[in-house]
This record gives C-alpha cells, sequence and structure tokens, in this order.
C-alpha cells in the first residue's frame, strides 16, 4: 500500500459591407464588446515536514524568480476584466488560420463574417489580424476611433501638401496624349488596362516630379514599370511566412524579400536619377525658389529633406519611400491578380508544415472542436510552470478539504507539470473506483517508489495488467486466504504473547505504543513471510532499525519530490530523496538477501531442515520455488521476489502499527469507551484466560472501536494515488491520461451529510447501523482500504492484527497516561497519518497471574 505519495452578426450587411483591410495600426482598444488588440499591421493580414519545507523554500524561490515576468500576466488575468477578443474561426496551434486562408481573401473573410459577426479575428501565425466588415463598425474604427487607427498619417499629411487644383493642367497634359496616342491606333486593337495605367502613371509621375514619358519611351518605359510595380504590389500582399513568424526572417524561405529587393531597387534606381536630376537642375537654374503654388511633390520632398528640424524632417530613404508609396497609388493596381506562383508556393508550403502538426495536433482539435469536451475540474488558480505547488500547505488532507468546500467534490491542482486530480465526496468516488475500476486501476509511482522497488518490480506500484495480477493472486491465493492465515495463527499468537512479555518487563514504566506495536506487528508479518522474528536483545536493536528504515521509505514515498513535478530534474535529485531511498533500499536488500542466503543453505538436500513438509512451507520458501520455475506464466524473478516481500513489510506494518496508535489513544481520551470496550473483554475473553484469535469475532464493541479509528483517523488519508490509463469524463469533468488521482478518504469519512457528530470519537454508531462499518469496497463513506480491483489486499490480516493486539494490550494491562500529560489528536500528514507526538503510556498487569504474561 503506500501511496501518495454569436456574436451580434449583421447578417444582412455583408454583401455590401465595406471590408477593411488596411494597414491601420491601433493600440489598444474596445470596440463594442470586443477588445482589438494593438497590432503591427493589419494588413494580410506526502510527508516529512522537513522535507517538505525544503521543497516549499525551493518552490518559492523559483516562485520569487518568475514573479517579475508573471506579474503583468497575472495582474491581467485576474484583476481585470477586459472585453474578449472578436470571435473568430479556430485555428491550429502555431500556425492559427494561416493555412486555411483562400486567395480570394475578401470572399473568404465575408464567409466568416456570416458567421462570427462584423467584426472578426484571424489569428496568422503569430499576427493578430483583425476584419471589419459592416458600415457600423467601420464607423467605429474610421470615425470613433480615427486618431487611434490613424498610424499612416505621414504619407497622407505630405500627400496633402500637393494642390489638385495645382495640377489639372498637368492631369489634362496626360489625358490629352492618351487621346493623341490612341488617336494614331484608330481601327487597331487597344490594350485598355494598359492605356489607362500608363496615363495614370504620367499623370501621378508629373505631379510628383513633373515629369512624364512620351511616345516611345512611355510604352517601352511604361510598360517595365507597370511589370515592376505590379510584380511588387503581388509580393507585398503574398502571404509570407516571415510575416506571419517573425524568426524565420532572416531566411527568406519563400525567396519573396529577395525578389522585393531586386524589383525595389529597380524603382529606387529611377527615383534616384530623377533626386539628381532635380538637384543638378536646380543649382545650374536656381529654380530652387520656384513659387510655393508650383512646387511638384519631389520638390516639397527634398525641402523636408534639407529641413533641420527633427520632428518634419524626412531622411532620403524616408523620401524615395513616399514617392513609391504615391507611386503604388497610381494605375489601379489592384489585388486582382494574386492567385500567381508566389501565391501558389505560400499555400503548399503552409499546407506542408500544416501537415506535420496535424498528426500531433489530431486529438486536440478532435477534442476541442467536434466533440463538446467537458472542462478539467475546477481548482484554485496557480502560478505558470509552478502551478498551485508554492500554495500546498504540509497538512495537505486539511487544505484539500477547504479547497473541495470552495470548488466541489472534484478538483483540479496543477503541481508543476503533473495534473492532480483530488476527489472528496463519496459518490465521486464511486464513479471513479467502481463505474471506471478499470480505467482508474493503475498508479501514479513516484521515482522513488520505483527505486525503492527494485526498478517498480513490486505488486503495489505496478500498473495493472498480467504481471500486476500474477503477484496479487498469489499474495490472495497463499498468504491472505482463510487457510494460509489459520495455518500460521500459531506464528501471529506467539509474537503476541512475546509483545505481553516485553510490556509486562515494563511495568510502571512510559511504553511508546507506536514503537511497541511497530515490532510486533513487524515479527508478526516476517514470520509469516520467512519464519523467522527477532527476539531480546535483537527484537529491540534490529527492530527499531527497522522501523527507522520503514518509516523512512514511507515518508519518502510521501513526500513531494520536486522530480516528479518535472521530470527533467529527476537527474539532478534535487531533495536527495533518490539517493536516500537508494539506501534504505540498500540496507534491506542485505537483511533480504541474508534471509534468502540462509534459506538456500538450510534447503539443501544433505542439511536436514531442507526436507520441509509441503504445509510448513513459509512465503518465502514459496516465492524461491517460483523463482526456480521455468513456466514464463507463473515464475518470478529475483527482484521479484524481493519486491513482494519488502511490500508486504512496508505496507503491512506502518497502517497496523499507526491504526492501533491512535485507537489506543481515543480510548485514553475516552475513559468510558475503554472502560466499554474491556468489560466486553472481560466478558468474552475472561480474567483467567489470554486473548485468542477465536475470541475476536466476539469482540463487538472493539471492533466497532476499530471502525471508529479507521473513520476518524484513517492510516492512508488519501489512499494510495490512481491513475488513468485513458482520458475520461468524472462527475461532468474530463480526467486526463496519466494525472494523478487522490481520494480524500479523510474528509469523505467526516462528511456531516453522511456522519452525525463526524467529529466525535463514537464508536456506537457502527453498532447501531452495522451497515455503516462496512470497508469492503461496496460503501463509498467508508473507504480506508480503499475499493476497487486494487483495493488492500491485506484487509484479512490488518483486521486480524490489529484486533488481536488492541484486544491484548487492553485485556493484559490497564493503561494510564503519564502524570501530567494528555492524549492529543494532532495529526502529522505523510502517506500514513500519524500522530504528531507519539503516544507514550504506562502499563499496570491486570491479569490474575504472572503465568498468563510469559
Ligand atoms: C490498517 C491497515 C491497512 C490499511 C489502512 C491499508 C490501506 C491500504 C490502502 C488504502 C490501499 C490502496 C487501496 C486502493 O488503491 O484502493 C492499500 C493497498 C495495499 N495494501 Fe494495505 N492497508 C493496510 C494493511 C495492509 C497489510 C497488513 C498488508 C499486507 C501485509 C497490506 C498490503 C497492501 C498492498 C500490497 C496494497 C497494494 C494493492 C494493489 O495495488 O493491488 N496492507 N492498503
Amino acid at each position: 500500500m503506500a501511496l501518495p505519495s454569436g456574436s451580434n452578426k449583421s447578417s444582412t450587411s455583408h454583401q455590401s459591407s465595406s471590408m477593411t483591410k488596411s494597414c491601420f495600426k491601433p493600440s489598444s482598444i474596445a470596440i463594442g464588446n470586443v477588445a482589438v488588440p494593438a497590432c503591427e499591421g493589419l494588413s494580410w493580414c506526502c510527508h516529512g515536514l522537513a522535507a517538505y519545507t525544503v521543497i516549499r523554500v525551493a518552490a518559492i524561490m523559483l516562485a520569487a524568480a518568475q514573479a517579475t515576468f508573471c506579474y503583468a500576466w497575472w495582474a491581467k488575468k485576474f484583476t481585470t476584466s477586459k472585453p474578449p477578443l472578436p470571435p473568430g474561426p479556430p485555428g491550429l496551434p502555431i500556425l492559427g488560420n494561416f493555412p486555411f486562408i483562400q486567395p480570394d481573401f475578401h470572399r473568404y473573410v465575408v464567409k466568416f463574417s456570416q458567421i462570427y459577426g462584423p467584426i472578426i479575428k484571424l489569428q496568422l501565425g503569430s499576427k493578430i489580424c483583425i476584419v471589419i466588415s459592416s458600415p457600423s463598425v467601420a464607423k467605429k474604427v474610421l470615425k470613433d476611433h480615427d486618431a487611434i487607427f490613424a498610424n499612416r498619417e505621414a504619407p497622407a499629411g505630405a500627400i496633402v501638401g500637393i494642390s489638385l487644383d495645382a495640377c489639372y493642367t498637368l492631369r489634362r497634359r496626360e489625358v490629352r496624349q492618351m487621346v493623341k496616342y490612341i488617336y494614331g491606333k484608330v481601327c487597331s486593337a487597344v490594350k485598355i488596362g494598359e492605356q489607362m495605367f500608363l496615363t495614370s502613371l504620367n499623370v501621378m509621375l508629373s505631379m510628383l516630379w513633373g515629369g512624364s514619358l512620351n511616345g516611345e519611351e512611355r510604352s517601352r518605359f511604361g510598360i517595365e514599370f507597370r511589370k515592376r510595380l505590379v510584380e511588387f504590389v503581388e509580393l507585398v500582399g503574398a502571404p509570407n511566412v516571415s510575416d506571419v513568424f517573425p524568426v524565420l526572417t532572416p531566411f527568406d524561405l519563400q525567396g519573396i524579400q529577395s525578389k522585393a529587393k531586386k524589383n525595389l531597387s529597380w524603382l529606387y534606381e529611377i527615383f534616384e536619377s530623377v533626386i539628381v536630376h532635380r538637384t543638378k537642375v536646380e543649382q545650374a537654374d536656381g529654380e530652387g525658389k520656384k513659387k510655393e503654388e508650383s512646387k511638384d511633390f519631389l520638390q516639397h520632398l527634398l525641402e523636408l529633406n534639407q529641413r533641420g528640424d527633427d520632428k518634419t524632417s524626412l531622411s532620403m530613404n524616408e523620401a524615395k519611400a513616399l514617392l513609391l508609396v504615391a507611386v503604388l497609388a497610381c494605375g489601379g493596381l489592384s489585388w486582382s491578380s494574386n492567385d500567381n506562383a508566389e501565391h501558389t508556393i505560400i499555400r503548399e508550403a503552409a499546407t506542408l508544415l500544416a501537415a506535420a502538426l496535424a498528426i500531433a495536433c489530431y486529438a486536440w482539435w478532435v477534442q476541442k472542436f467536434t466533440k463538446s469536451v467537458p472542462p478539467l475540474p475546477p481548482g484554485p488558480p496557480g502560478l505558470p510552470i509552478l502551478g498551485n505547488l508554492p500554495l500546498l500547505q504540509p497538512d495537505l488532507h486539511r487544505y484539500i478539504s477547504k479547497l473541495s468546500q470552495i470548488h466541489g467534490p472534484i478538483i483540479k491542482l496543477q503541481l508543476g507539470s503533473k495534473i492532480c486530480i483530488v476527489v472528496s465526496s463519496a459518490s465521486v468516488a464511486k464513479e471513479v473506483l467502481k463505474d471506471h475500476d478499470a480505467i482508474f486501476a493503475n498508479r501514479d509511482p513516484p521515482t522513488v517508489a520505483i527505486i525503492g522497488t527494485y526498478g517498480g518490480c513490486d505488486m503495489a506500484w505496478r500498473s495493472n495488467g498480467p504481471e500486476w495480477r500474477k503477484l496479487r493472486r498469489l499474495v490472495v491465493r497463499e498468504i491472505m486466504s482463510n487457510t494460509s492465515l489459520d495455518n500460521c495463527y500459531a506464528l501471529r499468537r506467539r509474537e503476541v504473547r512475546e509483545m505481553v512479555k516485553d510490556i509486562y518487563g515494563k511495568v510502571g514504566s512510559p511504553v511508546n505504543i507506536g514503537d511497541q506495536m511497530f515490532l510486533t506487528n513487524l515479527n508478526v508479518i516476517v514470520s509469516m513471510l520467512w519464519g523467522g522474528s527477532l527476539n531480546g536483545e535483537e527484537r529491540s536493536r534490529l527492530g527499531i532499525e527497522f522501523r527507522q528504515v520503514v518509516v523512512e521509505f514511507v515518508e519518502l514515498l510521501g513526500a513531494p519530490n520536486i522530480s516528479d513535478l518535472f521530470p527533467f530534474l529527476t537527474r539532478f535529485d534535487l531533495q536527495g530523496y533518490q539517493s536516500r531511498t537508494k539506501k534504505a533500499l540498500k540496507w534491506m536488500d542485505e537483511i533480504l538477501e541474508s534471509v534468502i542466503a540462509h534459506r538456500r543453505k538450510v534447503d539443501q538436500p544433505d542439511i536436514g531442515e531442507g526436507k520441509n513438509k509441503e504445509q510448513s512451507k513459509d512465503f518465502l520458501q514459496l516465492l524461491l520455488e517460483l523463482n526456480q520455475q521455468g513456466d514464463y506464466k507463473s515464475s518470478l524473478s529475483m527482484n521479484e521476489v524481493k519486491a513482494l516481500l519488502l511490500d508486504m513489510i512496508v505496507a503491512g506494518t506502518d497502517t497496523t502499527s499507526t491504526t492501533v496508535e491512535w485507537a489506543m489513544t481515543e480510548l485514553l481520551r475516552h475513559p468510558d469507551k475503554q472502560r466499554r470496550a474491556v468489560e466486553e473483554l472481560d466478558r468474552v475473553v475472561g480474567a483467567g484466560n489470554i486473548v485468542e484469535e477465536s475470541h475476536l469475532p466476539q469482540l463487538v464493541y472493539l471492533d466497532a472501536a476499530i471502525k471508529e479509528t479507521f473513520r476518524f483517523h484513517p492510516p492512508i488519508p488519501l489512499l494510495v494515488p490512481r491513475s488513468p490509463s485513458t482520458t475520461c469524463t468524472v462527475a461532468g469533468y474530463t480526467i486526463p491520461k496519466d494525472s494523478r488521482v487522490l481520494f480524500n478518504a479523510w474528509a469523505i469519512q467526516r462528511d456531516p451529510e453522511f456522519w452525525e457528530y463526524p467529529l466525535r470519537f463514537e464508536p456506537e454508531r457502527f453498532l447501531k447501523d452495522a451497515e455503516k462499518g462496512n470497508y469492503l469496497g461496496n460503501n463509498f463513506h467508508f473507504i480506508p482500504f480503499g475499493s476497487g480491483r486494487r483495493i488492500c489486499v491485506g484487509i484479512p490480516l490488518a483486521e486480524k492484527m490489529v484486533t488481536h493486539v488492541l484486544a491484548t494490550l487492553l485485556h493484559s494491562f490497564e493503561w494510564k497516561l503519564p502524570e501530567g500529560t494528555k492524549p492529543d489528536i494532532q495529526e502529522k500528514f505523510g502517506i500514513v497519518l500519524k500522530k504528531m507526538e507519539p503516544l507514550v503510556a504506562i502499563p499496570a498487569a491486570r491479569l490474575s497471574s504472572s503465568e498468563q504474561y510469559q
């Protein structure tokens, strides 16, 4: 056993809508009830306290390091209520909607606007793109928030410097040029688009720098100019992975940047020659002092370039860029020819990327968008990376009980990378342990459990499967069956008598009940396992050492190990838990090895003892035979033999001795109940006899007192964690595969809805209603041994050991507390819930003859 360780659709207006697809750069603003983020451009866009303290300190230090980064996020997430981002189609992780974009972008977004409303969000890689498709929202952006969305003000302002009226003559001249040209082509075919472009270009060029093209030059230069411009516009408009993932910019994967640069340098060369020519002419003619109204655009730009004023002056590159923008604005260049080769390349590249991601994303995608997947259970908010880890409190069972009162009977805690689910009600426990028994039949072994069980060779931490079944069947048949238990009653009796003798020797002196119980239970189990037990001096010395190692081992199993929460840290063993476990295992392994070596020696045919009779075989004998068996199905490796022996010792000693210690504490706190138990013993056993196992079924009140102890002080308060083999739904919440599932038996067994006066120690409750005391797995209000297929395998032995020992203690001795002390019930949380202060009591003999103590 051991341990836990609707958008308001403008449904009608989309055909007639004004779809904004230009490069406004807002800061951050709310439009209607949705938040529009600032974007760069909307173009295309369990247990030892000391150990616990160490991990808390480590966690707090880590948290402090993160705090600066987390603060803004935290404050945003939990302190301000911000409107959400606009709705939009779901996308893939990382790529967002990028791979799904279609060439007819304007039609493509209309479809989504019909679904999601007049303002939608597209996630294009790391870029958020907001598309507006209704006049009313367009008005809000372009009018009401004009200033915020007006990041293109500078070029527009510069163009305003030209008086349209002033250059009417230029426009008129170009239109006349066009008429003249077409007149020359009367009766021949004329390319209308080309002519319109050349005319617009000439109008623009003459407005820009007074120049225009004529005759042959007009056609030749104009056609090349158009080709370059169109290509440049298409390149700018093509979806570029570098825009979407800026980290890829240096690689220019599609060659878009280099092509654009080529076109741009051709255009810049033209601008450069025009500028040089203008500067020369000005110097020669003194034309520099043109009248304001006759200044062309280039003139304005050059003047701004020569200004010393920081605010309004322009660099030469900025001047050229503005010329380019002005040129682009002419000629009626459109996005209509977007479906070109580059577009195809990018779409193919994106599709390939998407395909690679698709496999990984498939489950996530299907879950998120095709089925309506229930959410994870609720829980307290945590910090990024560490989750709830730094907020955990040492009394974990009480802390999570409080959380359950806030968040409900099933909660989620994020502990580093591990999702931890805590069940705190009988009904949800039933759903998990009964309805989904097969799914939740796996464990989630902590690192130290794997180390401490020879690499996970034992039964308690093994995953559900044939190997686990083989070991479990073996234990059930060979140790826990009625026949096997009856067969070794003499061994148990001998150990209980040894205990009585031991305590009799301490009459009148304080006795540490927990230590005493541990020694007795260890001896009972060990003698059942390999017939050996400890006596006299050796009993005390080895027993105490054994207890230290077992307690250490159990503590390590329950301690929150950072390696379990961040598996990549396992190799560093930051808290030293792994090396402590190895040390504890080494100590126990030496004992097991010597016991096995001894058994092998005496088993040799020449040495008489080897001829063991079949019926006197102990468990070790049987395990060694299975180890030598060739049959793959039932044979056991030596590590499995040793791991199984350790399971029995670790799972069977600390739990049973802690139970007896709690029961004695409660009976000492409630003298009336102690009296009632003793009276029953006197009645059933009699003062002249000693307690035998045959008496146990008649000790009804004592049995009720033990049950009440299990209820009030469950030895394993959170049971042994389970882990679902597949993601499933419990109580309407998703429980992810491989998460760690804890059951707060401590809270369930104190539920006031089911237990009257749950905080009182009342054995009588089980006398009134015997069914309430059924802990064999079907009553989910009372689960000290768990439930389902992984319920405690040692129940029959635990019942016998606890009852026999407790009955003997009460029948053979009268107990009182040392002067001035009071029995307290303060708990120390761990995988096994111990008493904070060990119980120390003074025995007095109460049997009629001293012989009854021998
Ligand atoms: C007061 C005594 C005991 C208590 C309260 C107790 C409690 C538990 C609990 C809560 C579990 C986990 C059950 C689950 O996952 O549903 C468990 C498992 C187990 N217990 Fe016990 N136990 C006790 C005594 C013993 C004894 C005496 C032995 C054997 C000598 C034993 C051996 C085991 C083993 C091997 C498992 C793992 C079973 C598996 O995973 O298949 N236990 N115990």
